[in-house]
């Protein structure tokens, strides 16, 4: 049994995989970390590992803590990933995008892959049917984009998520509504055409989020996952063992 642990910018994921089975998924803030982890090591006692993917700002120490009880697994880019990674600046490519690669090198084999994971950031990532990993992009995700209309201006207001009915806006708010949520719906479809255009034997993965929303939104057919990432960290961790 193993417990996996995606630190993203907004929330922690986690889950308990008993071989490719999740047992059980959590989500909780930053504050909460140690005592979430506490409480679902004592729910599940048998587990063995503890993987951790993270991007967010928590201490390590915070897993660490947990060392006298199971294995602490941090993935970094000195792990084993089952692509070649193309992107000019390896060293600074996002744990979770290569984890999420990986993942999807490892589900879908002998395709072309994206995968658009809508967390904080909006990220695109692209991994040929040859298994080469060529990158491909970071936009703001919905709450952020709701985020800085209003904190870099002086008058609009700080919006949540409402899907707007219709894309020309005739109030302020209904405005904001349709420039955050339908811009972030074009994008993506924007985006997933251009991939179309150029590649075929295509499989696209959406994750992150705001998934279940995009995958009702999207005029394009996806594989949406809400659990992608987590279900990648478990596979890429598999994959460590068996090529170590
Ligand atoms: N309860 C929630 N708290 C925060 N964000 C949420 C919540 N429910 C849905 N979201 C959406 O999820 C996005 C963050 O996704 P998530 O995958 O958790 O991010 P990250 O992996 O970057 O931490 C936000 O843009 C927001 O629109
Ligand atoms: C782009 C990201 C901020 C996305 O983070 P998230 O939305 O999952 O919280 C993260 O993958 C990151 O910090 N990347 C480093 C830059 C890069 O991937 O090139
Ligand atoms: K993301």
């Amino acid at each position: 049994m193993i417990l996996t642990v995606d630190v993203g910018n907004t929330r922690i994921k986690a889950a308990v995989f008993e071989g490719t089975a999740v047992l059980e998924s959590f989500v909780f803030e930053k504050n909460e970390l140690e005592k979430k982890i506490k409480k679902i090591l004592d729910n599940y006692q048998k587990c063995s590992d503890l993987i951790v993917a993270s991007v967010g700002n928590v201490e390590k120490q915070s897993f660490l803590i947990f060392e006298k009880q199971l294995k602490v697994h941090f993935f970094t880019h000195e792990d084993k990933f089952p692509f070649h990674n193309k992107y000019a600046t390896p060293k600074t490519l996002g744990i979770d995008r290569m984890i999420l690669a990986a993942g999807a090198t490892l589900q879908f084999p002998k395709q072309n892959r994206l995968v658009v994971d809508a967390g904080t950031c909006i990220t695109y990532d692209f991994i040929d049917e040859n298994d080469n990993y060529l990158g491909g992009a970071i936009s703001p995700g919905l709450r952020l984009r709701y985020e800085s209309l209003h904190n870099y201006t002086a008058r609009l207001p700080l919006l949540s998520f409402e899907e707007p009915d219709q894309y020309i806006g005739n109030t302020t708010m209904q405005a904001i509504h349709s420039g955050v949520v339908n811009g972030f719906v074009y994008e993506i479809d924007g985006f997933i055409d251009e991939y179309r255009r150029n590649f075929s034997n295509f499989i696209i993965i959406l994750t992150g989020g705001d998934a279940e929303f995009l995958a009702k939104r999207l005029k394009n057919t996806i594989f949406a996952n809400s659990n992608f990432l987590l279900e990648s960290l478990n596979q890429t961790f598999q994959y460590k063992i068996n090529n170590d």
